[in-house]
């Protein structure tokens, strides 16, 4: 993989993702919905050109459109370089394309200034890496937890409403009994669990991710994405999994085939 994603540490100025995650369970929003309603990410015409010294310019991304539907779990496959990552780069928002749109909930990204989009990414994109990147001084809730204690405006509800929600993520993944250790003290699949929590925690529309397995052995890595599917059912998400195991395709909904920067389904 060439193109970075960063980690998400950005805060939401507006909102913070656990009340935000509180408000949707509460209003039911955060279920799952493949019915064809609006899309969680749409992408048209997308193009991302990189400078490439004398030969002028590197298309990684060329006129790539699709549509991602809440509750529906997709996996991105392709040979080595033909612009997987960066299609995941772009939807995150974290590199802004050469031309065409990506609209995540409803808001086109190019069209906000940084401190919306900023937002708009904790709120309603969760990035999951190859390699958990996950604090060491920090125990698994406190992971979960960061971004509201990081917040200023949080109010003691919102405190408590992201220890609940942590909690109940962690328990959803059959970790609640190791919530106080931290990543030293946790096995590598469990550290990815944590890791995909962590992700689910402001209740985001899409959740983009990056060769979840590439760190762990066969039977870990189908727990996991097993893990994936039963997660973007159960919190509604529309999930698009960067995956070069075709092994794991069957526990998806849909493949997309991605050859030198096009969608070839
Ligand atoms: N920051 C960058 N600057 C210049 N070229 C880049 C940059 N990031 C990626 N590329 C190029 O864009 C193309 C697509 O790269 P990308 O990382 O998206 O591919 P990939 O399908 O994710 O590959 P892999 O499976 O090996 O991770 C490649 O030719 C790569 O060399």
């Amino acid at each position: 993989m060439t193109t970075s994603l960063a980690p998400q540490t950005d805060l939401d100025p507006m909102r913070t993702p656990a009340a935000a995650a509180a408000h949707r369970i509460a209003s039911g929003t955060a279920a799952p919905d493949d019915s064809g309603g609006a899309p969680a990410l749409s992408v048209r015409d997308l193009v991302l050109e990189y400078p490439d010294g004398e030969r002028g310019v590197l298309r990684a991304l060329d006129e790539v459109s699709l549509d991602l539907h809440a509750g529906t779990f997709t996996a991105l496959v392709g040979p080595s370089g033909s612009g997987k990552s960066s299609l995941l780069a772009v939807a995150a928002g974290l590199v802004p394309p050469t031309s065409g749109t990506v609209t995540v909930a409803g808001r086109e990204l190019t069209g906000l200034s940084r401190t919306e989009r900023t937002g708009l990414r904790g709120r309603e994109i969760g990035v999951i890496f190859q390699q958990p990147n996950l604090i060491p001084s920090l125990t698994a809730a406190e992971q979960l937890e960061l971004s509201v204690h990081l917040d200023r405006d949080a109010t003691r509800a919102d405190r408590k409403a992201a220890r609940d929600r942590a909690m109940a993520l962690l328990e959803r993944v059959d970790l609640a009994d190791q919530a106080g250790k931290r990543p030293h003290q946790l096995s590598g699949g469990q550290r990815q669990r944590v890791n995909i929590v962590r992700a689910l925690m402001a209740s985001p529309a899409l959740l983009l991710v990056d060769e979840p397995t590439s760190a762990l052995d066969r039977e870990r890595s189908a727990a996991v994405v097993d893990l994936l599917g039963a997660l973007t059912r159960d919190e509604g998400t529309a999930t698009l999994m960067v995956t070069h195991d075709h092994e794991f395709l069957a526990a998806t909904d849909r493949t997309l085939n991605m050859v030198d920067g096009r969608l070839t389904d």
